[in-house]
């Protein structure tokens, strides 16, 4: 058996094969049976010592009590390190109890995730006024990674306009915008978003001058039901840019935004694999590669001693 194991979910097989060939170690699915009351069943694979439980969770309910389910028969298995790669966390954005006794998930979300795994790394982690995401994980360790420098590699092959803005649409988007900016050597500008629902945001710019002439490139972490990106493409085009361009952490919208998209003047759309979906380009194999590389060194070690 080997020391070092990837668990995935069906949805995420692709991703974690190539992620387990880089490693070199082995994959297995975690199976799911739904019984005719609802309930489910979970059966893991093979548990290795230590294990990498690969589960983006997007659409996450089931997904969390999957993950569950298979620490519990994992550990029970063998399995004395558990690290939970999940590119994309959900539950995040609830990070306060913006209405009287409304719950903050993201505080449950991680209480419930530290008591069954070692180690959680994600990617773009949304923390607008949470510190850092060892804030949520405060007994365990806590990975945060940047796809920014992924997504600035993928220029070369997508290469930019010297004259691009790159652009977020709100305070919490600065970060990204920022990282980006630097790295690919382009101005940047960050626009102030007021949220007034669930799908309805309106974007401001204080500055349009900055974007007047000029191509624009939309970076955030999460477009969910669209509504900030359609709110900013409209936003830039009223300012002036000459075309608008999104690159995006997080995928989580449907097919059928697509045509509200272009509508709102987006010209095109890329999204890093941290979701499955049809807006994926931006690949992370590298960055989770290199982040996991230690687990198979301390095994390794351990092993050897
Ligand atoms: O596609 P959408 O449904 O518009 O969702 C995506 C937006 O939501 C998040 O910010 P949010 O508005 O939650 O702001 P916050 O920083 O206050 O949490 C995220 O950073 C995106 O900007």
């Amino acid at each position: 058996m080997s020391a070092v194991a990837i668990q995935c979910l069906a949805a995420a097989r692709a991703d974690a094969e190539r992620l387990g060939g880089r490693l070199g170690i082995p994959v297995h699915q975690i199976a799911q049976h739904r019984f005719p009351d609802g309930e489910i069943a979970v059966t893991v694979g093979p548990a290795a010592p230590t294990t990498i439980l690969y589960v983006p969770l997007d659409q996450p309910n089931e997904k969390l009590l999957t993950i569950l389910f298979a620490a519990e028969a994992l550990r029970r298995g063998g399995c004395t390190r558990l690290v939970l790669l999940a590119p994309y966390l959900s539950y995040m954005r609830q990070d306060a109890a913006f209405h009287p006794g409304e719950a903050i998930s993201q505080k449950a979300v991680g209480r419930l995730l530290a008591s069954v795994v070692d180690r959680v790394i994600t990617v773009d982690a949304h923390l607008h006024r949470t510190a850092s995401l060892g804030d949520v994980f405060p007994c365990i360790e806590a990975d945060d990674l940047s796809a920014m420098p992924a997504i600035a590699a993928s220029f070369r092959a997508h290469p930019l306009d010297p004259d691009t803005v790159v652009v977020g649409p709100d305070a919490e988007s600065q970060q990204w915008v920022d990282a980006l900016a630097k790295l690919i050597d382009r101005r940047s500008t960050v626009a102030r978003k007021i949220r007034r629902g669930d799908r309805s945001v309106e974007v401001r710019f204080d500055d349009p001058s900055l974007i007047a002439g000029r191509p624009a490139l939309l970076v955030d972490d999460i477009v969910s039901s669209g509504g900030t990106l359609i709110a900013c493409s409209k936003a830039l085009h009223a300012a002036g840019a000459t075309w608008v361009d999104a690159v995006i952490t997080h995928a989580l919208f449907p097919t059928s935004m697509l045509r509200e998209l272009a509508f709102a003047g987006l010209r095109s759309i890329r999204s890093t694999h941290t979701v499955p979906h049809f807006t994926n380009g931006i690949v992370l194999d590298d960055l989770f590669a290199e982040t996991l590389r230690s687990e198979i060194g301390t095994i390794t070690k351990e092993t050897r001693a």
